[in-house]
């Protein structure tokens, strides 16, 4: 399963990649009686280049899945036939420690971070949701459109993109709606639920925009010093995380602001804490190994019953 297309043949619909992702989210966030093992990820910078190694372990006892998967991360990739991000899932047999299958992770870790926003956005999306805006249009800002418009019913969707050649091509590429913004504040207005897929550093989603009640999926800025929003939409909205621990290490929106974490989306799920719908809210994803666990399992088990 080492090629994307052979992971994207194999890959689960929504409906059965949903349930076991909100089953590991909510076992992630009941700590160790919940069966799922997962270390904060290890990033290894490679300053010279840019660039960025992760390891990201992880074991769930209710799927019975032991993987491990790498990441490289290199920010100066725009001009380059060479993607952002690249990964590699490592499956193992938890039982004995064989190595069952080496899947290529790209495909898994573009579609497993858009399932996990859209998650979150069924508990935290206002009730009446009729307009999209994505800001960015790289593999992330694709994987989010697919799942985001296959499960919501958005009359709109507003894209705007740092080069907007590249947001024309993306309207273009898609099969649904998609307005192009000249600007990101543009894209914004209005909008009732945003998501931020871009590689920025620096703020470039703010307060001042965002509709009161919206809800936002902040995808991006995963390093301890990179912004996507600026303090007025951290303090100024009711935050979720996927891990507590790692947003408090690795979020630069979260750790830079100051803004307090009400919960994980895993205790939503579970119930133990509410989904403040009404208000405006972020989910800070960073990414967990368990969802890569949880795709990669599901990927396997459909390659192997047809082999
Ligand atoms: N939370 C999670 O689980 C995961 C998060 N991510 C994060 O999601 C983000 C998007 O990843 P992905 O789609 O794979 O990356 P791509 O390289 O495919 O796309 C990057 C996008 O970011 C834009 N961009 C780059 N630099 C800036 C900037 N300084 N200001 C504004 N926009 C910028 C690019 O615009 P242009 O076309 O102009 O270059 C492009 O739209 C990244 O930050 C990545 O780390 C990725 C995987 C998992």
């Amino acid at each position: 399963l080492g090629e994307g297309s052979k992971v994207e043949k194999h890959f689960p619909s929504a409906s059965l990649l949903i349930p076991p992702l909100e089953t590991a989210l909510a076992n992630f966030s009941s700590g160790p009686e919940g069966g799922v093992v997962q270390p904060l990820r290890t990033v290894v910078p490679v300053e010279k280049y840019n660039g960025f190694l992760g390891v990201m372990p992880a074991y769930s006892a209710v799927d019975d899945a032991l993987t491990t998967k790498l990441v490289t991360f290199y920010e100066n990739m725009k001009d380059t036939s060479v993607p952002s991000h690249q990964a590699t899932v490592f499956l193992f047999d938890p039982r004995n420690g064989t190595l069952k299958a080496v899947i290529d992770g790209t495909v898994i870790t573009a579609k497993r971070t858009a399932a996990v926003s859209a998650i979150a956005t069924k508990f935290l999306k206002p009730a009446v949701a009729d307009v999209l805006c994505i800001l960015g249009a790289g593999v992330q800002a694709h994987s989010h459109y697919e799942i985001f418009t296959e499960l919501f019913s958005f009359k709109e969707v507003k894209i705007w993109n740092r080069s907007r050649e590249k947001a024309e091509t993306f309207a273009q590429s898609v099969k649904g709606p998609a307005q192009v913004c000249s600007s990101a504040q543009e894209a914004v207005t209005g909008a009732d639920v945003i998501i931020t897929v871009t590689m920025a550093t620096t703020p470039i989603l703010f307060g001042s925009w965002v509709k009161s009640g919206a809800h936002i999926n902040a995808v991006g800025a995963s390093r301890p010093d990179w912004r996507e929003l600026d303090d007025d939409v951290m303090r100024n909205s009711v935050l979720y995380v996927d891990s507590r621990e790692a947003a408090l290490t690795e979020s630069g929106d979260v750790i830079l602001s100051g803004a307090e974490i009400f919960a994980e989306l895993g205790e939503v799920v579970k119930g133990t804490k509410p989904a403040l719908s009404e208000k405006t809210t972020v989910f800070k994803s960073l990414g967990m190994a368990i969802e890569d666990t949880v795709a990669a399992k599901l990927v396997f088990d459909s390659w192997s019953s047809s082999n």
